[in-house]
This record gives structure tokens, sequence and C-alpha cells, in this order.
């Protein structure tokens, strides 16, 4: 017969017991607000991609009391940090707010949100412009360079702008999957975006920034459904052909082609998760930069 245990060995016993059953609980409630998040997300996206359905009329207060965990208080904490006022429906919510509301469960959800934002617009409404003084003013931004096989221009430098390639190169990288996606723009030449050093910064939780056209906006948001495009938009229309003629970079006849293009890339701005108007490039570049701020977790 095994002795008894004695009183000290009973508690170790009953006390190992517990942390076991703690441990299992925490699991367990980790799992379930993963689960109900990754479940409020689905809701949310089904109420942004359908506006007249339940899913959208639903109060972003419901939705959020759905995870376990997130009580009354919390929740009310949870939504002056996301700037959404309590009588808000989840289908009625700004961009920007959505954006805030999936970051959030997102992580929730035991993911990574993606710290990648997409800047597309029409031609000479200031995208290069706005991406310089990103990269000047927000080092810790990484501007991804792309790949292209036309030739540079008097002060672009080699893997600085671009990458400046051949067309054999070009295919070769295609081949070899080494582009997160490519265009041929303007009709003309390709562009694309390089992938390995955007797998590594997101990788390492840097924030990455792509200026491309809006074929190549289309294709990264195949790619990576969690990445944020935005849409740069001119304070008017006189305004764009203003910035075009001034930079004085293109012929009249391919000035006008580039404004015929323009109006087709403005019909788009509704694809976008957030458009941002270029008034003052310090300002616009500081709303794309607060898109990929790190997400709340209350
Ligand atoms: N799809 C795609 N488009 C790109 C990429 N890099 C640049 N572009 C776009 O190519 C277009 C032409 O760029 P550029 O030759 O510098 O001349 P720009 O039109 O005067 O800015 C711009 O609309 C860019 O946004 C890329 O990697 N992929
Ligand atoms: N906010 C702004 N206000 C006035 N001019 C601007 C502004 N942003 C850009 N520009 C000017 O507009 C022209 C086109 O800008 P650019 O960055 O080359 O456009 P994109 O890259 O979209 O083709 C440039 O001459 C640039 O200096």
């Amino acid at each position: 017969m095994s002795p008894r245990p004695t009183p000290p060995e009973v508690d170790r016993v009953a006390a190992a017991q517990a942390a076991v059953a703690a441990r299992r609980a925490r699991a367990a409630v980790k799992k379930s607000v993963a689960d109900r998040s990754r479940t409020a997300l689905d809701v949310a996206e089904t109420a942004w991609a359908q506006p007249h359905t339940a899913e959208a009329s639903l109060r972003v207060t419901e939705l959020l009391t759905s995870i376990p965990t997130l009580g009354p208080t919390r929740v009310a904490r949870l939504m002056q940090t996301l700037a959404i006022s309590d009588r808000k429906r989840v289908g009625g919510l700004g961009t920007r707010q959505r954006v805030k509301l999936r970051d959030y469960l997102v992580t929730r959800a035991g993911g990574e949100p993606a710290r990648l934002v997409v800047l597309a617009g029409p031609t000479a409404v200031g995208k290069g412009t706005v991406s310089a003084y990103i990269r000047e003013n927000y080092p810790d931004v990484l501007l991804s360079v792309s790949a292209t096989t036309r030739k540079p221009r008097a002060g672009e430098i080699d893997g600085v702008h671009y990458y400046f390639v051949s067309d054999e190169e070009f295919d070769r990288m295609i081949a070899a999957d080494e582009l997160l996606e490519w265009a041929i723009v303007h009709n003309s030449y390709r562009y694309g975006t390089p992938r390995p050093p955007i797998d590594a910064a997101l990788g390492a939780g840097r924030r990455v920034l792509l200026e491309i056209d809006l074929q190549g906006a289309r294709l990264v948001r195949r790619a990576m459904p969690e990445a944020i495009l935005v849409f740069l938009l001119p304070p008017t229309w006189e305004e764009l052909v203003r910035r075009l003629i001034g930079r004085g970079t293109e012929d009249a006849a391919e000035q006008s082609r580039r404004l015929e293009t323009a109006k087709v890339e403005l019909a788009a701005q509704d694809e976008f998760d957030v458009k941002v108007v270029n008034r003052d490039v310090s300002e616009a570049a500081r709303e794309v930069v607060e898109l990929m701020a790190v997400p709340v977790s209350p």
C-alpha cells in the first residue's frame, strides 16, 4: 500500500492541478476570443461589401460585445480609442473608422494587421511628391523601390527611384516569382514591385508604402487583402491639369493622353479603402502615415 500523501504534498498536488486548470481555461478564453473576433471580422467585411444586409445595420457596440472579455466598460473605452460614436452601425462607418476597426479585429483574431499601404491616384496628382516627403520625413516607413524597363530620367538614381532593368531581367524576375505585382503602365514600359524586401520588412514589423498604378493596386488587393488601398485625389480637376502641365515632363500629346487616362482612373476611386486629398503635401503625407499606425489594444 502506498503511503497516503502528507498534507503539504496534498497542497502541492492540488496547486499543480489548479494551475493546469487555470492554464487550460486561459487557453480556452484566448481561443474563443480569437474565434469570435474572426467571426466579428467576417460580419464587418460582409457589412462593408453589402450595405443593405442585417450585418450592416448591426451596431458596432453589439459587434464588439460579442467578443468574450469585452464588457460594456471596455467597449466604451475602445469606441473612444477607435473614434467611433456609440450609436454607429457597422455599415455606417467612415473609411478610417473601418480601417481602425478592421485592424483591431484582425489583431484580436490572432493575426498581424498589414502595415502595407498602397498609394495610387491619377497621373500628376502628386503621388511621387507625397512618397518622397514620406521617405524624407518618416524614415522608418519602407518605401518600396519598383523595377522598371523604362530608361532613367536626369537625376534619377538606380536603386533609389527605381531599379532600372532590361527587358530580359524583367522577364527573369517574373519567371522567378520575384514580383508581388507588375503591369504595363501608360501603354509603354513594365513596372513591378519586388517581393523579397516587402516580405522582409513586414516580417520585421516595419511599415511599407507602395506607390504604384491602379492596375498594380488591384493586383496587390488580390494578393494581400489586408493591405490598405489609398487613392490620392487632386483638390480639383483644374488643379490636376495645372500640376501635369506645370511639371513639364511630358509634351502636349502625352499630356492629353495622360489626362484621358486620369479620367478613367478617377472613376475607380470608390474601389479604394481611403481617399486622401493632396492639397498640402505634408498634410497628405501625414494622413497616409497615420493609416499605418500600430493598432490599439485595450
Ligand atoms: N503597377 C505598378 N505601377 C508602378 C510601379 N512603380 C511605379 N508605377 C507607376 O508607374 C507610373 C509611371 O511612373 P513614372 O515612370 O515614374 O512616371 P510618372 O507617371 O511621371 O510618375 C506611375 O503611375 C507609377 O505609380 C510598380 O511597381 N507597379
Ligand atoms: N500638394 C501639392 N500642391 C501643389 N503642387 C503639387 C502638390 N503635390 C504635387 N505637386 C506638384 O504636382 C506635380 C506632379 O506631382 P508628381 O509627384 O510628379 O505626381 P505623380 O507622381 O502623381 O505623377 C509636380 O510638379 C509637383 O511638384
